[in-house]
């Protein structure tokens, strides 16, 4: 006999596939927002490719993005990863989970426009904060006040995120659940332009 709770959990992972057709799925929004984690398995529910840019550009540079800060600067790794998502987003589908600051750069973002279906995972400062605290990967937070300077990319950046095709809040649940939430919005932009 069919489980009735699995038919419902198929069916979502189906609607957003169908709903996803050959566009790309892309996760912007800020460090910590989870957007390599939860794209890994919204992808693997999907059945689609899973990509990283951040990792994508540190096989192409053999560098790891700190490395690359610290040897040609923010602007250069801005550029590289402009042309990173170019080439990522030229077929689909695909998920592309982006760094944090692919979606602030107008270039990358364009591409990001035209080549996918970009969904924001917002989240507020106090979450953000306690997930990337327990690393130092991240550049732009090796600063005096690291949990001030996330709050000013949050100011900065927020209003530019909000230029995202979906939003879906990232909260202190499961990333199970979280990427549920990301499917079930796919279905629902696809609902809502149909009618
Ligand atoms: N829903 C979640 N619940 C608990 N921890 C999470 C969740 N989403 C992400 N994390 C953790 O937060 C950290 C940052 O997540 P990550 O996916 O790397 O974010 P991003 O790529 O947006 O910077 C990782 O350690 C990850 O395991
Ligand atoms: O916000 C940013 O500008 C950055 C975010 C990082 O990716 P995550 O958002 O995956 O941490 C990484 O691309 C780099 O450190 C810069
Ligand atoms: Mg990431």
């Amino acid at each position: 006999m069919s489980d009735p709770l699995l038919t419902v959990a198929n069916s979502l992972k189906d609607r957003a596939r169908a709903a996803l057709g050959s566009r790309n799925l892309v996760l912007v929004g800020l460090m910590g927002a989870g957007k390599s984690s939860v794209g890994r398995i919204v992808a693997s529910q999907l059945g689609i490719p899973f990509i990283d840019s951040d990792h994508e550009i540190e096989r192409v540079s053999r560098m790891t993005i700190a490395e690359l800060f610290a040897a040609y600067g923010e602007e250069e790794f801005r550029a590289l990863e402009t042309r990173v998502m170019k080439r990522l987003l030229k077929s689909g589908p695909r998920v592309v989970s982006t760094g944090g600051g692919a979606f602030i750069n107008g270039r990358t973002r364009r591409h990001i426009k035209k080549g996918g279906l970009s969904i924001w995972l917002k989240a507020d400062l106090d979450v953000l904060w306690e997930r990337v605290n327990k690393r130092d990967t991240r550049p732009l937070l090796k600063t005096e006040n690291p949990k001030q300077t996330l709050e000013n990319l949050m100011n900065a950046r927020y209003p530019i995120y909000a230029q995202a095709d979906l939003t879906v809040i990232s909260r202190d649940v499961r990333k199970e659940i979280m990427a549920d939430e990301v499917l079930k919005a796919v279905v629902e932009q696809k609902e809502s332009a149909a009618s």
